[in-house]
């Protein structure tokens, strides 16, 4: 049995034709059953459907074999003990440093002034204004980001960016782009060494769709 961990939303969309290209179809639509195991077409793979910052600690742990996993999330959470063989090229995204409409980021800056910084990715903020040599106090969110500028809690947030259209939306300026955000395959590797042949066979089909 391969137990595959995926979260719902845009990771679990984004890898069907991957998977399907591998010769497997989920049976059950995540969006309109509560089960949290689903069954696929291939009687020996089955998907589990975790919250997305759970999905390396399932792998990690052998709760899952394999998982897909953004790289935002590996990086704030680690991704220790984890053979990352693949990068999916799927749910892409940036993760960049935006400002309120009107702040003068560069200035602030320059000056050498101390910022305020609201986010969900605290060390890769840290590491991230640590090179640059910029002081920060950093404010660690859950979610709506946005928020904190806009309600003067911080001068700036680091988040993900897709489109742009949440930005825009709170008036708020993308200053500067991180680093580009794909999400990946990680494969706890007892699993790997363990179930090597169905593993191997999954990660190379995967690998074929990607290139087409
Ligand atoms: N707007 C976006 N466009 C493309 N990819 C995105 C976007 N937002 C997030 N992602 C990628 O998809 C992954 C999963 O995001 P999703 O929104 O499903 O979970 P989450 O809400 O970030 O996690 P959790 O449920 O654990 O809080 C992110 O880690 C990131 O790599
Ligand atoms: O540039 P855009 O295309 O607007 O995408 C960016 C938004 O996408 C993500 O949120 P998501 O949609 O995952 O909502 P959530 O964080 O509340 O889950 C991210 O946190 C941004 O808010």
């Amino acid at each position: 049995m391969i137990t595959l961990a995926l979260s719902k939303g845009r990771i679990f969309d984004d890898i069907q034709p991957l998977l399907r290209a591998a010769g497997i179809e989920v049976l059950d639509d995540p969006d309109k059953s509560r089960k949290l195991i689903l069954d696929t077409n291939q009687p020996d793979v089955r998907v589990l459907l975790v919250r997305a910052t759970d999905v390396p600690t399932y792998v990690q742990y052998g709760g899952a074999d394999i998982g897909v996993v953004g790289k935002d999330t590996l990086l704030e959470s680690g991704s220790q003990g984890l053979y990352q063989p693949l990068d999916l090229q799927i749910a892409k995204c940036r993760i960049s440093v935006a400002v309120r409409d009107g702040f003068d980021y560069a200035a602030a800056v320059r000056q050498g002034s101390r910022l305020k910084v609201a986010t969900k990715y605290v060390a890769i903020a840290r590491d991230f204004f640590a090179t640059k040599g910029v002081h920060v106090d950093l404010i660690k969110l859950y979610g709506s980001m946005e928020l904190a500028p806009l309600t003067g809690m911080a001068d700036a947030i680091v988040d993900l960016v897709s489109t742009g259209n949440t930005l825009k939306a709170n008036h708020l300026i993308e200053v500067e782009r991180i680093m580009d955000i794909s999400s990946h395959l990680v494969v706890n590797q007892t699993a790997l060494k363990l179930k090597q042949v169905p593993i191997r066979k999954l990660i190379d089909a995967f690998a074929q769709a990607i290139q087409k």
